[in-house]
Parts: structure tokens; C-alpha cells; sequence
């Protein structure tokens, strides 16, 4: 930094230190450094904003024509809008005045010629901009959701997915209001006060310079309250932004707040809650009542010593009558105008917020490299014989405490291979680093005999079908989510699928049968019919790899039984993984590899696992006891 800047900077410590003594404490290095990060975090901001200012432009600058057919609309309305006041001035001169009913038919003709074309002008202006508002957020929405389904899972597993999710409607609904109606507003405005300014000057230049004279006097407190009226919303937002996630929260959660009978605490917070944006929102319609006022005070006390200085000179023969009616309606315009644009400035800034934000998300790349499209698919088609060498992976920020380490296994081309190990051994994310949804620190996995580094994501993903622990289950009907691994099977299909899977006698007695629509994540099955619905998917997929995260004692024994009897069709044909927690599945497994803190410590079948690994055989032991194998 300069010297000069140096002593600048020290002066204005010293003046702010002066005035502020809770500033006193701070050294003046301290507030160099305080001052410095301002700037840079200012510097941040703008730079935020411009690059979310472009991003904005791109979007719309597709939809031209829309763009200038609504900037005409916007000019010829401002422009009939300023014509008004001249409609005014010849309907007082011309029609009331000279007391002649022929020129005021004139008069009136005009005016409602002017009227007419104000509201076809407005009706195109409304038409075009809020089209343009919604077509480009629906871009924006579409263009932002394409990319973050791309994303690796790790991802929001560190930004929380319900807050993306917030950030993506909020935020886009700010957009949208802003292009779709503030822009518009501003830009009309802007018209109308520089039109409104020029037109009060030729009207009469003295008045105008009175005017001008007192405009600070009464646009200055406007501004004061009018910024202090927008602080106090975004607050209030925020609180009513706190009630709505609390009552999400407790509401999606209804089953453990009853539970633990947890009402009462949920009432005495949720009232602190709603309190809390109660006192805000009190706050802010006491200075939106003080703005009201203030604004109806002085605008009209102006508008009154306007017409008092105006009226004395139309006494005095020096205006006309009309002038001066012009003249008010001009200044009113031009108050109106203010007040209008001081109003939008804060939305305007808040939605460059919002579109920093939603450019941020869009600017999110990948963890890792391997672009759909680019890479090719497999060679011939997949028998599903993998090869696992050398991999090692740590999930990010725990590098000292890896998941899997040297892991190297062979499956064969429809070998059933169960998985067993401790809770935490490494089970899952074998499963997750298989089907590539995160990148592994070293090591190949081949698919076939070809390295799956070479091929798509979507090739690679596609070998697999997966059968989670907890199957995830869409909103939407039976059929739908079954036919969610293969959105164009026939019913037909989908019925076959839901037979093999044992999931067919339970649709049927559903009230509308595949046509039955779930509840959010599944809401109105039992654990064991999700997990049919998961198999018949995995069928229907008909991948040549299944990954089968099996449920565990969660399912009563008639459900286990089901999904016991579903298993060889399930497995017949096609390599499987099994995460084992039952004991049959280890019994039908051509071998057992023991995981263990994130090491295969062996591969073998269970009388070779019992002989050899003394972690498989306390496992056995725990778990067969009642029943050994
Ligand atoms: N998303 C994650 N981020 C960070 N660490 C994780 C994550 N998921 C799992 N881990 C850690 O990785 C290790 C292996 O977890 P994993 O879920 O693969 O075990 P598992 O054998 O499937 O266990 P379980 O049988 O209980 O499901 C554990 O120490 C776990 O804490």
C-alpha cells in the first residue's frame, strides 16, 4: 500500500476509533487488516455479482426478439404515460377554459386515444417481460438441475441436500420475480423520471428549479426508511424462512417427535420461533408505517407548495391553468418514479445474490474426471467376470483412516460372492466405489477384462443393479417405480418382474394395484414390500452384476421367507455381490469374502472361512449359534 493510502487509512482509524469507542480497543495494524479483508471481501462480492450479472445475460440473450418487443412496449407506454400530462394541460387549456363542448370532445378524444394505447402498450409490456422471466428461469432451473444430478454423491454429503434443494427454489424464484416483473419496473421508472424531469423543465423552468431545489428534502428521509424498511425484511424472511424448516423438519420426522412425545418442546420452540418473526416483522411495519407517512407528508406538502407558487402565478396570468395541472402531474410522476426505484435497488441487489449463488452451483465441477460421452462403452457384452486390483480409498478428510486398503479380488462370470465383515469393515463402500460414485485413490477395477477408467460412467453404471439396504422408493405410482430401472417396459413386463420378486400378490391387493401412488419415500409399505419392489426393479434392470445390500433382521420371518424364495431368479444368470446378514445367504454363496477395517483379510467358503479366519469364525459363531450352518 502507498504511504499516502497508509495515512489515509490511519486518519480514518483514528476519526472512526474517535466516534466509535468500541473501536478503541483495536490497534491500528488491526484495523488495516480489518479493513483490507472488507475490501477484499467487497472485491469477492462484486466479482460475485458481475459474473452472476453474465450469467443472467446469457440466458437471456437466446429470447431477443422477446427482449426488444418488450423494451418498445416498455418506451411506448413510458412515452403515452408523459403524453398524459400534455393530454391534461389541452383538456384544462383547450376543453375546460375556452368553456367550449366541441374542443372538449377534442380533448377527451385524445385522451382516450392516449388511454388506449397505454393499455394495449401495457398489456404487451406485462405479456413480454413475465414471459421472459419465466422462460428464463425455467432455463435456469433446467440448466442447474441437469447439472447437480451429475454431481458425485460426496458432494452432497458436504453442502446438505436440503439446502441445495432451498437454495435452488429460493433462489430461482427470487430470479424470476426480479426478471419477470423488478427490471421492469426499474427500467420504466428510470424512463419516467428522466422523461418526467426534462418534460417539468419545459413546462416551466422555475418551478422546476424549485423543485429540484427541494427534491433532496424529501427523498432523503424516503431513502433513510426505505433502506432501513428492506434490512428488516430480509430479516424477516429469514425468520419466516426459520418457521417453515422447523416445521418440515417435525413433520417429516412426525412418528419419533410422538414417539418421544416431544410435543410440548416442539410447541414452547416453535412458539420462540414464530415469536422471534413476529418481533421482526413488527419492527418492519413500524418503519414501513413511518415510510408511508413520511413519503404521504412530504410528497403531498411538496405537491401542495407546488401548486401554491404555481397557482399564484396562473393568478398573475404569467402560467395557464393546464401548465400547472401538467405540471403537478409531472412532479407527482417523477416522486413516484423515486420512490419506485429506491424500492428496487434492494430486490435488484438481492437477486444478484441469488444468481451468484446459482452460478456458483453451476460452476461446481466434478470431483472427478471422466465426462459422459467422451470415454466409450464396453468392447462385446458383459458376462460380468471383475477383477479388483490394488484399490485403496479414503473418504475425504479422514485420509489418516482409510476405507479400503490393497483391496484385490476376483469374482467370476456368475459367481455369488457374499460380503461379510463388522459394522464399518468397508462393505458399502466397496459397493459405492463399484459403481464409481467416488474415485478410488488408486487401484483398477476391470469389468470383463476391460479397465472401467476407460469407459463412460453411464457404461460402467449400467453393468450394475442395485438392491439397497433401504430401497429408495420415488413418488409416483407402483408401476413407475418399478419401471424405474427401465422407463419403457411393458406392463406386461413390469408384472413378470414383480411376480418373480414375490411383490405381485401384495400389489394386487393395493386399493388401485400398480396404479397406486406412494407416499413421499415410499410411505404406506412395510419394510419388506419396499425391499420386493427394490427386487423387482433389480429384475427388470436385468444388469449382469447385482449388488444386493441385504435388509437386515428389520423384515419379519415371513418376509425374509419371500424374499428368500425371490433370490435364485434374482441371482440366476448374473454375478452377484451380496452384503450378507442372513444366515441362508451365506449358506447359498459359491464363497465368502471377510472384510475387515476396511482389508479383505480372506476369500474362501465357509468351511475353508472357519478352518482358516478366526474373525469369520467368532462371526459365524455370534450368528449362527442358535442355528449353525
Ligand atoms: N460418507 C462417508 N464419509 C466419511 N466416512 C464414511 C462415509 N461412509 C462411510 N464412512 C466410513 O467408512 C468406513 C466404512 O464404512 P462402510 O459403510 O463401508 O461400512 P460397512 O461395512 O458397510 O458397515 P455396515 O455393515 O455398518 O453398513 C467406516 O469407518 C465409516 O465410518
Amino acid at each position: 500500500m502507498s504511504q499516502r493510502g497508509q495515512a489515509y487509512d490511519k486518519a480514518r482509524w483514528e476519526q472512526t476509533s474517535y466516534i466509535c469507542p468500541s473501536l478503541q480497543h483495536r490497534s491500528f495494524l488491526q484495523h488495516r487488516n480489518f479493513l483490507r479483508r472488507r475490501n477484499f471481501r467487497r472485491h469477492i462480492i462484486k466479482t460475485r455479482h458481475r459474473q452472476a450479472l453474465k450469467l443472467v445475460i446469457g440466458f437471456i440473450l437466446p429470447y431477443r426478439k422477446a427482449v426488444a418487443g418488450a423494451l418498445v412496449a416498455l418506451i411506448f407506454t413510458a412515452g403515452i404515460t408523459l403524453g398524459l400530462g400534455q393530454g391534461l394541460r389541452i383538456l384544462v387549456d383547450q376543453g375546460l377554459a375556452t368553456e367550449s363542448p366541441a374542443n372538449l370532445a377534442r380533448a377527451i378524444g385524445l385522451f382516450f386515444i392516449l388511454v388506449l394505447g397505454l393499455a394495449f402498450g401495457s398489456f404487451a409490456r406485462f405479456y413480454l417481460v413475465s414471459w421472459i422471466g419465466e422462460r428464463v428461469v425455467a432455463d435456469i432451473r433446467k440448466q442447474v438441475f441437469n447439472h447437480l444430478i451429475d454431481l458425485h454423491p460426496g458432494f452432497f454429503e458436504q453442502n446438505r441436500a436440503l439446502e441445495i434443494q432451498s437454495r435452488f427454489t429460493a433462489d430461482t424464484t427470487v430470479l424470476q420475480s426480479v426478471i419477470g416483473s423488478t427490471v421492469s419496473i426499474a427500467l420504466r421508472n428510470l424512463l419516467m423520471l428522466m422523461g418526467g424531469l426534462l418534460l417539468l423543465f419545459i413546462t416551466n423552468a422555475k418551478l422546476a428549479g424549485i423543485i429540484l431545489l427541494g427534491f433532496p428534502l424529501v427523498i432523503v428521509p424516503i431513502l433513510f426508511f426505505g433502506r432501513r424498511v428492506r434490512q428488516l425484511s430480509r430479516l424477516s424472511q429469514d425468520r419466516v424462512a426459520d418457521v417453515g424448516s422447523y416445521v418440515g423438519e417435525n413433520l417429516t420426522q412426525i412418528k419419533t417427535v410422538q414417539a418421544f412425545n416431544h410435543q410440548p418442546h416442539d410447541r414452547r420452540f416453535f412458539a420462540e420461533v414464530s415469536e422471534r418473526a413476529f418481533d421482526i416483522a413488527r419492527a418492519r411495519i413500524k418503519q414501513r408505517a413511518w415510510l408511508t407517512t413520511l413519503a404521504i407528508s412530504l410528497v403531498m406538502g411538496a405537491v401542495g407548495v407546488v401548486i401554491w407558487i404555481g397557482g399564484l402565478d396562473v393568478i398573475h396570468g404569467r402560467i395557464t391553468p393546464g401548465e400547472l395541472a401538467a405540471f403537478v402531474f409531472y412532479s407527482l410522476l417523477v416522486g413516484v418514479a423515486a420512490g419506485a426505484i429506491s424500492e428496487v435497488i434492494g430486490e435488484l441487489q438481492r437477486a444478484a445474490g441469488s444468481a451468484a449463488r446459482l452460478f456458483e452451483l453451476l460452476q461446481t465441477e466434478p470431483a472427478f474426471d471422466r465426462p459422459a460421452g467422451q470415454a466409450s462403452g464396453f468392447p462385446g457384452t458383459i458376462t460380468g467376470d471383475i477383477t479388483i486390483e490394488g484399490l485403496n480409498f479414503s473418504y475425504p478428510g479422514r485420509s489418516e483412516h482409510p476405507a479400503l486398503t490393497d483391496i484385490c479380488l476376483h469374482v467370476r462370470a456368475g459367481e455369488t460372492l457374499a460380503l461379510v465383515g463388522p459394522s464399518g469393515a468397508g462393505k458399502s463402500t466397496l459397493f459405492d466405489l463399484l459403481l464409481h460414485f467416488y474415485q478410488p485413490d488408486s487401484g483398477t477395477l476391470y469389468i470383463d477384462g476391460t479397465d472401467s477408467a476407460t469407459v463412460s460412467l453411464e457404461a460402467q453404471r449400467s453393468c450394475f443393479s442395485l438392491v439397497p439396504q433401504n430401497p429408495a422408493l420415488f413418488h409416483g405410482t407402483v408401476a413407475d417405480n418399478i419401471r424405474y430401472a427401465r422407463p419403457d417396459a411393458s406392463q406386461a413386463d413390469v408384472e413378470n418382474a414383480a411376480r418373480i420378486a414375490h411383490a405381485h400378490e401384495f400389489i394386487e391387493m393395493l386399493p388401485e394395484g400398480y396404479l397406486t401412488r406412494l407416499g413421499d419415500a415410499g410411505l404406506g409399505l412395510s419394510g419388506g414390500q419396499k425391499q420386493r419392489l427394490a427386487i423387482a426393479r433389480a429384475l427388470l434392470a436385468d444388469a449382469p452384476i447385482l449388488l444386493l445390500d441385504e435388509a437386515t433382521s428389520a423384515l419379519d420371518a415371513e418376509s425374509e421367507n419371500l424374499i428368500q424364495q425371490a433370490m435364485p431368479a434374482l441371482t440366476s444368470g448374473r454375478t452377484t455381490l451380496v452384503i450378507a446378514h442372513r444366515l441362508a445367504t451365506v449358506r447359498d454363496a459359491d464363497r465368502i469374502a471377510i472384510l475387515d477395517q476396511g482389508r479383505l483379510l480372506a476369500v474362501g467358503s465357509h468351511d475353508e472361512l472357519i478352518q482358516e479366519n478366526a474373525l469369520y469364525r467368532r462371526l459365524a459363531e455370534l450368528q449362527f449359534r442358535e442355528s449353525p450352518v
